[in-house]
């Protein structure tokens, strides 16, 4: 928490305590105005002195505590702001470090809606807390103790009762809400993780006709989150119709007494005044921590999924132990599989014990069939997973031993998808690296064959491409993933299926060009179209997470295995569609 958040708070709390105090001294004010008035009355005319003096201090206490009011809001304000810029901070900080595998269990829209969820429960805690609790517990006190001075044990002992039927009519009920409460935010999750993913996908379902599909679906999570809040209010309204109700018995009980004093002498009209502008005085603070107690329930139930997001583990490498890496690796290092096996989801491997090297330098590329698990490799050296057994090494060194962000900076990678930031090409190009030339991204992009896409737009390298990249073509998207990483210029090169997208000109142009910045790096690269690695140091052909067969590729065609068998079916298929 900075310094001046602090300063912010106290200050805010200051105020707090001072106005309840002034609340609560108000009507004591009053009571020696209304005692001075009638004792003077009484004697001889009323005596300036005795009515002006408490009637100065009653409008006193009555203004400051107005003042106090108006300056509250800007000093919650403030608190507020500040304290929920550095909850969506430690939000995206955290989320941003979450496994894998914890995120694909959940939608975007529902994680973002936890998060707007949590900042409207810390702002519900944060109001009652700062405005509401602080003063009414103080003008509660002084109350209480006026009343002592006063001498009244009965009224004492009917406050008290009133105070406490209170607060278990109000405990009850919150308790009782904050079970609404849960399902009310469990259905808001539901609601808005359904919005953004019909919003996500509006093109899909379009071209699908799925769109009544989709608004079906929204209206009934949209019926469910009405259900729970109906819920939520029955148990809401049925608290404040019981706290009435005491209010009512208190109130008549309160007044007899009081008046019962009056008439056998114990208490003067002063005292009557007083006891009376209390007992309201002290129902109006209870009826605050009444409605601050729904609100409070209230907000412990929105919070609560932003907290269990921040309870999930992130991924290791990133606190601690990141103090002990070696830094980032800047010269092409030797990557070693060992024994390494892998699944998704327990008993269903996708890398079965498998062992490799690829020596510093080299390019292997990793081909076979469709779910073989050549991503899942890129991923495992990108500690996106960590592996169920076995290890992978850089020059003998266990990744798990390196910082996960040292590990991921030396790495250049050109993923198979490439959704892009909803932000220029420029900064798309120029991702996770701090200070670029714009002469450098301009190279990287003439390199990747996107230069003369980008000439031909208006805004050239400040054009935004929308949303996860849809405003340009998915070769265009291809093309600038291979920009980005040729511009990071790493150790390590991983391209899973990097010119999938491209013509064969285009393809043969930008490979020449990732051949030449990854000269002395090594390089990892995943292909369908096997004549992208046919001039690979070694082929890996893995078969169900198994390697089949390892050669070049004239040694693997010898071979007339799965592999020559694949290059064949494509030569077919590629003299088939010459002759149409
Ligand atoms: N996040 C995930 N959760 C569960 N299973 C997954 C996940 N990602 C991939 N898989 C499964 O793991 C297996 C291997 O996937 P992987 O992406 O590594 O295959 P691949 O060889 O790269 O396939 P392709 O050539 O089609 O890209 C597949 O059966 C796939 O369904």
């Amino acid at each position: 928490m900075d310094k001046r958040l602090r300063m912010y708070i106290a200050a805010t709390a200051g105020l707090a305590i001072l106005g309840g105090a002034m609340a609560a001294l108000a009507p004591l004010a009053l009571k020696h105005l209304v005692d001075g008035a009638a004792g003077s009355a009484a004697v001889s005319g009323i005596s300036l002195t005795s009515v002006m003096v408490p009637g100065a201090i009653y409008i006193a206490v009555l203004c400051g505590n107005r003042l106090i009011g108006d300056v509250r809001p800007v000093l919650v304000n403030e608190v507020e702001q500040r304290l929920m810029k550095a909850l969506r901070r430690r939000f995206v900080e955290h989320v941003l470090r979450l496994p894998l595998a914890s995120l694909l269990r959940q939608r975007s829209g529902e994680l973002q809606h936890s998060l707007d969820l949590g900042i409207t429960g810390a702002q519900l805690l944060l109001t009652h807390l700062i405005s509401t609790c602080v003063p009414v517990a103080v003008e509660l006190t002084v109350m209480t103790m006026v009343l002592v001075q006063l001498g009244q044990p009965v009224l004492i002992v009917l406050f008290g009762l009133t105070a406490v039927g209170y607060l278990a009519v109000f405990a009850v009920g919150s308790m009782r809400i904050t079970r609404r409460i849960s399902a009310v935010t469990d259905a808001s999750i539901a609601v808005h993780g359904q919005l953004a993913d019909s919003l996500t996908n509006v093109e899909t379902l379009r071209c699908f006709g799925a769109e009544s599909a989709a608004e079906e679906a929204l209206t009934r999570a949209s019926s469910r989150l009405l259900g729970a809040w109906r819920g939520y209010h029955r148990v809401s309204t049925g608290t404040a119709l019981c706290a009435t109700l005491i209010f009512g018995v208190s109130l008549t009980a309160c007044i007899a007494t009081a008046a019962g004093s009056v008439v056998s002498g114990s208490l003067s009209i002063g005292g009557l005044v007083l006891s009376s502008v209390y007992l309201l005085q002290m129902m109006r603070p209870l009826e605050i921590i009444g409605s601050a107690a729904r609100d409070l329930a209230r907000a412990f139930g929105f919070v609560q999924p932003l907290l269990h997001v921040l309870r999930e583990q992130t991924e290791p490498g990133h606190n601690a132990e990141t103090t002990s890496t070696p830094g980032r690796q800047r010269s092409a290092p030797c990557i070693r599989f060992e024994g390494l096996t892998f699944g998704y989801e327990p008993g269903r491997p996708v890398i079965r014990e498998l062992d490799l090297e690829i020596p510093a330098g080299s390019t292997t590329a990793i081909v076979g069939p469709s779910g073989s698990g050549k991503s899942s490799l890129i991923r495992l050296m990108l500690r996106l997973y960590a592996p169920q057994s076995g290890r992978i090494l850089l020059d003998g060194c266990p990744i798990d031993a390196l910082g996960v962000a040292d590990l991921r900076s030396s790495i250049a990678l050109v993923p198979q998808d490439t959704p892009l930031l909803h932000a220029s090409i420029a900064t798309n190009i120029a991702l996770g690296r701090q200070s670029t030339e714009h002469a450098d991204i301009e190279r990287a992009a003439t390199a990747a064959q996107l230069d003369r896409v980008v000439e031909s737009l208006p805004s050239r390298y400040a054009t935004v491409v929308g949303e996860r990249g849809l405003k340009l073509s998915g070769g265009e998207r291809q093309r600038l993933a291979i920009a980005r990483a040729l511009l990071r210029q790493s150790a390590i090169f991983l391209l899973d299926e990097p010119t999938s997208m491209l013509d064969s000109k285009t393809e043969s142009a930008v490979l020449q060009a990732i051949r030449k910045v990854a000269a002395n790096s090594t390089t990892l690269i995943v292909a369908h179209r096997l004549s992208t690695v046919m001039d690979a140091d070694e082929i890996i052909v893995l078969d169900h997470g198994r390697i089949l067969e390892r050669g070049t590729h004239t040694s693997l065609l010898a071979q007339g295995g799965l592999y020559c068998q694949l290059w064949r079916r494509q030569m077919d298929g590629n003299s088939a569609g010459q002759e149409q």
